[in-house]
Order: C-alpha cells, then structure tokens, then sequence
C-alpha cells in the first residue's frame, strides 16, 4: 500500500486531491457532540494542504435514502473542520453536480473543499456494480490524485472507497496507516485472554463478526442492542427490545458452538429497561428500573446492562491481556443508560491489558462520559471496520489501495 508520504515526497502543489474520509460523527440536530473522527483525519488534510494541493474532502454521513436529506448534511461537519485547520472550508451543496464543480474549479493551492454527503446519490452503495461504477466516474473527474483515509468505512464496497480509487493514482493517509498498524498487531500476536465486548445498535453488521470472534478470542462479552437476540434466543421475554429475528437461528448456534469449544460467550444477567426510547435531546428523566434478564416486561424495552452485569463485565475484563471492545453496551447518550457502557471502560482502564476501542459512537461514548482518551491503548474510528479487520477479511478499501 502506497501511503501519503510517497505522494507528498513529490510535486503535489496545484493537483486535486480527493481524501474519502469518515466525518460520520454524533450529531443532535446540527451541533456535532463529538468531533473524533474529523480530528482523526486532520494530519492528511493538513500536510495535503500546507503541500499546495487543491483538496476536496468527501465523506458520508448517516444512513440516506439515496437522495438528499437535509437531516445528513456534511455542513456542520465542514464547518467543523474550518474551525479544526484555522482555515476557509469551502463547502458543495452536491457530491458531482454543478455546485461540486464551480467549488472544486474555484478552489486555490492550498485550500479545503468538502463536499455534501455521498450517500445522497444512489450511485455510492448501490449493489450494482455498473451504477456505482458511473458514480465513481463522475467523482473520478473532480480530482488527479485520491487519498483514502476513511477509516471507518473501509468495510463498505461503496464506489467512493473502492471504485474510485482504481481511477486514480492513489495513496492511504495518515489515519488509515495508524490504524491499520495497531490493528495487525493484534490479528499477528495477541496476548491472552483476549477478551472481545461487542455492542452498539448495528445489530446485523455485528451479529455476523461473532461466527469468526469464536473463533479467536476466548470471551465475548455481549451487550448493547444486539443482547437482547441472544436472550431471546434463549427463550426470554425481550418486549419492545432491539431484536434480530432472522438471525436468531446463527445466535443460537453461536450459543451451542461457544459451549463445545470452551469460549466464554457471556450475556447479560440483567437489563435498565424503559416503557419508551429516551429523548436524546431533552434528556428528561425516563421511567427507567433494572430487572433480571430473564424478567424483561413485555411492554419495556432493554437500554442499558444492568448493575450486575457490570460488574460481572468488569471481573472478565479485570484478568485479560488484550481488550478489543466495539459498541456502547447502552443508549449512553441518555444518563440513565449511560452505566453500562461507563463500567466497561473504566474496566479497561483498570485492567494491565492493551486495550482497543473501536467505533464512531463507542470512541465518543468514552469522550463525551469523561474518560481521558489517551488512557487506552488504542482509539479506533472504525467500529464495524476494525471488527472485520480483525476477523481477518479482505476489506474492500484498503484492497483497493494495495496495487
Ligand atoms: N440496547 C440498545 N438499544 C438501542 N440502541 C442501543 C442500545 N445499546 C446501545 N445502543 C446505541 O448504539 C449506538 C452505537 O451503535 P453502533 O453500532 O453504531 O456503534 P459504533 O461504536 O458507532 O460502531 P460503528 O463505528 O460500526 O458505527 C449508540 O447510539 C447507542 O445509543
Ligand atoms: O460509523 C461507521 O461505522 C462508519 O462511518 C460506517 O458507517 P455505515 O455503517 O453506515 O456504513
């Protein structure tokens, strides 16, 4: 993989250069809560930037329909990294359209574009390989050069991480090498126990990691929304709860195969439920009470692990040499469920072990409930990507960055 310090090594000034980063950050309403991921890719930006290239940023953000949505604007994140480099931000109310091409053409050696959310075109995640392959000509025509340093989408075959790059002369940035670093270590020589906590809200992302995780690491401590598949696979009551239920069949297969093959497979002893889901904004006081796992009313919903399963989340953690742990174990953006995931990474913290958070949401819990970042051993800004790196499978942007 050629990395950025091969391009900056030569003439870069004048040439446009498309980094595909991942600004896909925590927002409520337009006020960013947690700006990691647009402070992660600052180094690239940065010396692209001090180097004299024209650089136009490209990210998603969300999940749209396609089409735009003011919702899943970039705009603030735009802002945000104006504010970041000290520097004008030009911003394109496109991704390839007219707006896009006017703010590209204006801009100067030096200078910073972003552009609107990727995602607004079908053309980026389509399944189809010939209308992504048509999105990526159209991006392709924006730039000469293309930097991918969009960590924490390289898991997604979207034609701005692995279409585009075959277009153009292409390098990885400065994050993607970092991570990429820290990561092989940890698929080459982890020290055991290596002890996996896996939660969050992409239920069906994550459920599947878990087949190779058996695999691997010798506990897997399971909380956030994907907790409840697993007791509901074991035949409790989960009420309004998160639930994939056509996964529940591998869920109780994983159950089985994690019993004969002596890995920890540990699920919450119990639960914070709530009639309803908080209002993240307000966050007004919720009718929130812990039950056991196997109580769950059928008219509540699990937010959060309960106080026993933190602590016995905490004894498993307490021993282990390596930690990985992916997704928040409840909606932490709210206080009354924020214990779980609280628990979990003072348990990191208090562990000998080298310890790797991954995650957009699971990196800013860890900002926004006060931890000192730097206190962990590694901060991921891939969440799903970090996950199936270490589960060892090719992922499409950085095969794409290889040849
Ligand atoms: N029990 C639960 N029910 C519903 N949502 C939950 C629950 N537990 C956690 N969450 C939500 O999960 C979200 C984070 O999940 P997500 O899977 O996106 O994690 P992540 O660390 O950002 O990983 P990635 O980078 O792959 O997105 C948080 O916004 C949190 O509120
Ligand atoms: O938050 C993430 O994990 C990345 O930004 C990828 O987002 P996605 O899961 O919507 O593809």
């Amino acid at each position: 993989m050629k990395t950025i310090d091969e391009l900056l090594a030569g003439p870069v000034a004048g040439k446009r250069v498309f980094v595909r980063a991942d600004l896909n950050v925590p927002l409520s309403g337009t006020t960013i809560t947690d700006d990691g991921r647009i402070r992660a890719v600052l180094p690239t930006v940065k010396a692209l930037a001090d180097a004299g290239a024209r650089v136009v940023v490209a990210s998603h953000l969300g999940r749209p329909k396609g089409a735009p949505d003011p919702v899943f604007s970039l705009a603030p994140a735009a802002a945000r990294l104006g504010e970041l480099l000290g520097a004008d931000v030009a911003f394109a109310t496109d991704t390839v359209g007219e707006s896009a091409e006017a703010t590209v053409t204006g801009l100067a050696d030096g200078q910073v574009a972003v552009l609107e959310n990727l995602r607004f075109n079908a053309g980026e995640t389509s399944k189809d390989d010939a209308e992504r392959a048509a999105f990526a000509d159209r991006l392709a025509g924006l730039a000469d050069v293309y930097v991918g340093d969009g960590f924490g989408a390289v898991h997604r075959k979207h034609a701005s991480v692995f279409d585009l790059p075959a277009r153009l002369p292409h390098y990885a940035g400065h994050l993607i090498a970092t991570e990429v670093g820290v990561l092989k270590k940890l698929t080459e020589d982890v020290k055991r126990p290596y002890v996996v906590a896996l939660g969050g809200a992409k239920v069906s992302d994550k459920l599947a990691v878990i087949d190779q995780l058996l695999g691997k690491a010798d506990r897997i401590l399971i909380g956030g929304g994907m907790a409840y598949t697993f007791l509901k696979a074991q035949g409790y009551e989960i009420g309004s709860s998160l639930l994939q239920e056509d996964q529940l069949p591998a869920v109780a297969e994983y159950l089985e195969r994690a019993e004969k093959t002596g890995v920890e497979l540990v699920l919450p002893v119990d639960a914070v439920v709530s009639s309803a889901f908080p209002d993240l904004k307000a966050k007004a006081p919720t009718d929130s009470t812990s039950v056991a796992a196997d109580a769950i009313p059928a008219d509540q919903m699990g937010l959060d692990i309960g106080p026993e399963t933190r602590k016995l989340y905490a004894s498993k953690i307490a021993d282990a040499a390596t930690v990985f742990w992916n997704g928040p174990m409840g909606v932490f953006e709210h206080p009354d469920f924020a214990e779980g995931t609280k628990a979990v990474a003072q348990a990191l913290l208090d562990s000998e072990a080298f310890t790797v958070v991954g995650g957009g949401d699971s990196a800013a819990a860890v900002r926004i409930l006060g931890f000192d970042e730097n206190a962990f051993g590694h901060i991921s800004t891939g969440g799903g990507a970090s996950l199936e790196y270490l589960e060892g499978k090719t992922l499409p942007g950085l095969a794409a960055l290889e040849d």
